[in-house]
């Protein structure tokens, strides 16, 4: 392993926004321990950062989903692995550290970008759905009309990607609330389209008989108040 290449007093950190609940995260923790002794430089420096207790760290760096890795030269951005496949998450990591210049690599669900059929507008290159596309507002509805709740999460139920979709599937869980689930990992322009169309800006969103109810943070509230399974007993 050749190591960091030039210039030679440039500093490199390499952080790890994890979560322990995370399945990979035990796989992903042991990589990363091994990493100094597998790329030994001593101008790279390896840090773990937890994901949902470091919200300031994990906003400064743009981190959506754990795990992220995050690669800083001179305390700037240069490249940053995100979620997926730990076997390809280490050949990245271990590629990183041996200077090869990074990107942003996500070895997650592929990111589509195709146009939908039958519409008018359809999804742009940033995965935004343009006003007049028709067809993904069809979509968008048809899916969350299809249970009487609903929710667009990152990951699953079984394997939630983010803290605030594992907490909703908790919480809706263990309040014996039936759902039907979609991950808006696997699809950007789902994901692009549901903020846009439903004007909600994050994820997960909870939709109760085709409506949007809120994030985590209404459905708690409410489930708290015990207006929630009301809403949902009307639907
Ligand atoms: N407090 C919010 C938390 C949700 C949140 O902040 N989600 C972020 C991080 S997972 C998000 O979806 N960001 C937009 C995106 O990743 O597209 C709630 O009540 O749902």
């Amino acid at each position: 392993m050749s190591g960091l290449i030039s210039p030679p007093n440039t500093q490199y950190t390499l952080l790890y926004f994890f979560a322990s609940w995370h399945a990979s995260h035990s796989q992903l923790s042991a990589v990363f321990k091994s990493l100094p002794a597998l790329v030994p430089n001593k101008n790279c420096t390896f840090r773990t950062v937890e994901a949902e207790t470091n919200t300031e760290e994990s906003e400064k760096y743009g981190v959506k989903v754990v795990p992220t890795f995050v690669f800083l030269r001179d305390a700037e951005i240069w490249g940053k692995v995100e979620e997926g496949d730990p076997a390809k998450i280490s050949r990245s990591l271990v590629s990183m550290c041996s200077g090869v210049q990074p990107q942003v690599q996500s070895f997650g669900n592929p990111t589509k970008h195709t146009k939908n059929e039958g519409t008018t507008g359809g999804v742009k290159d940033d995965g935004v759905v343009e006003k007049e596309g028709e067809g993904m507002v069809k979509r968008l509805n048809s899916m969350v009309r299809s249970a009487p709740c609903f929710v667009f999460l990152k990951g699953t139920p079984s394997s939630p990607k983010c803290g605030f979709s594992r907490q909703v599937c908790e919480l809706l869980s263990n309040n014996k609330v039936p759902f039907v689930s979609f991950d808006i990992l696997e699809d950007e322009g789902v994901r692009g389209g549901a903020k846009e169309v439903f004007e909600w800006p994050t994820f997960p969103m909870i939709y109760v008989g085709g409506e949007l109810v809120g994030g985590l943070d209404v459905v708690r509230d409410m489930i708290e108040e015990g207006e929630f399974q009301d809403i949902v007993d009307e639907s």
